[in-house]
């Protein structure tokens, strides 16, 4: 790819000022507000229905919000038409002409808006070399690939020399491994250009890829914002724990000194700020061992494991879950004869007791938890094998809410 020299960062930035966006009754967007600095590559992030699509719309001038301006470079332009704005997007479709080959394709937009020819040849040529279509110019769209159709679709934005790339779920047509390399194709033009860009997607992996920072959707409203390893790292809610990867979350109540599950105590390096609550881990934080860890380690039985090539995935029932599971099955098998249900009953019910680390436990609504780990491959653990889990204090996040 060509080079180009990157323009320094001007520190101007997209600003959304508490948008509102209702349908009717509905509320798509319930006050939103973000700084995007230019030359950032921001994504916003969530689940079909969060209202990503929305707002980008708003940003590229295609919907009208219903409260609060959207200001580009220090001027207001909420009340300007898409065609008036310096965005431009590339839409999940692509849109390419079919009839037209690659090169009038992305000289349309110039044409038609009455450029002079000499810099429509001028800006076709780059937007052909930054994306590496020189080969393909002449072609239909039907004779490229869907990663080149992609580019087209791209390049064709480009050339209209934006200040901002809005970009709706441009990869979703690809299979996993095309857009696992327009992935970074996307990025590497980014850091290239110094181009803002505003990426829509509901794919978690992708988001953590190509982004500087990332915006989590929740019904109409931005549950966190931060860059990758912040919002992967320090989840503050359980949703974005369990939106962005996989997560243990361990329900329990505060100590003075850290916190108490339904398997026992754990130090906690943040104080929680409430009196029963959540905290999260990471299945790859968790460290198994034979001998017990200094801190935070559980006794645990390992309830399966699946080998995944890469890595192993663990399940493993800790104390407490074992010990309700017993009960419940006590409790519920029918066939038992009365007097042999009375003992185990009382037996089950007298574990269960007992793995009760605390009278406050009892009384409270802690479930029963098991714990899922991703380690090496090797050695291969075996359901039913004893072992230690450690969750170290540094990995286990105090979560907000
Ligand atoms: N023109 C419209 N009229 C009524 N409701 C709408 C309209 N456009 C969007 N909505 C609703 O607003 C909510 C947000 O839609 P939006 O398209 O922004 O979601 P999204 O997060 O982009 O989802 P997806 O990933 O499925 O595209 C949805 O519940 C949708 O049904």
């Amino acid at each position: 790819m060509t080079t180009v020299a990157r323009p320094p960062a001007t520190g101007e930035s997209l600003s959304i000022q508490n948008v509102v966006k209702k349908f009717g009754d509905f509320t798509a967007l319930g006050g939103v507000s973000l700084e995007v600095p230019s030359g950032e590559f921001f994504t916003l992030l969530g689940p079909s229905g969060c209202g990503k699509t929305t707002l980008l719309r708003i940003i590229a001038g295609l919907e009208v919000p219903t409260e609060g301006r959207v200001v580009l470079l220090g001027k207001d332009i909420t009340p300007l038409p898409a065609n008036q704005r310096p965005v431009n997007t590339v839409f999940q479709s692509y849109a390419l002409f079919p009839h037209l080959s690659v090169w009038e394709n992305i000289a349309f937009g110039l044409k038609s808006r009455r450029m002079d020819k000499a810099e429509v040849e001028r800006r076709v040529k780059y937007g052909l070399e930054i994306l590496q279509l020189e080969r393909f110019k002449d072609r239909l769209p039907h004779q490229l690939s869907g990663g080149q159709r992609q580019r087209v679709a791209l390049a064709r934005a480009l050339v209209n020399e934006p200040q901002v790339l809005l970009l709706d779920e441009p990869m979703s047509a690809l299979d996993a491994k095309l857009r696992a390399e327009v992935q970074v194709q996307l990025r590497r033009l980014q850091q290239q250009l110094g181009l803002t860009f505003i990426l829509v997607t509901h794919d978690q992996d992708e988001a953590m890829a190509v982004s500087d920072r990332i915006a989590l959707m929740r019904m109409g409203h931005l549950e966190q914002v931060g860059t990758p390893d912040e919002v992967y790292e320090r989840p503050r809610t359980r949703y974005a724990a369990e939106f962005l990867g996989a997560a243990n979350l361990i329900k329990g109540l505060r100590l003075p000194m850290g916190f108490e599950a339904s398997f026992g105590k754990l130090a906690l390096n943040r104080t929680p700020p409430w009196d029963e609550g959540y905290v999260a881990i990471r299945p790859e934080r968790v460290r198994l061992s034979e001998v017990e860890p200094r801190q935070n380690g559980l006794r645990v039985r390992v309830r399966e494991a699946v080998y995944r090539g890469a890595y192993q995935e663990v399940w493993l029932e800790t104390r407490r879950a074992r010990a309700s599971d017993e009960l419940r099955e006590s409790l519920s098998s029918s066939a038992m004869a009365s007097s042999s249900l009375e003992t185990r009953r009382a037996r089950a019910s007298d574990e269960l007791r007992e793995s009760l680390s605390s009278s406050a436990m009892a009384s409270s609504s802690l479930e029963p938890c098991d714990i899922r780990v991703r380690t090496a491959p090797h050695p291969t653990f075996q359901a039913g094998q004893e072992l230690w889990a450690e969750l170290p204090a540094d990995a286990l996040v105090v979560l907000d809410e």
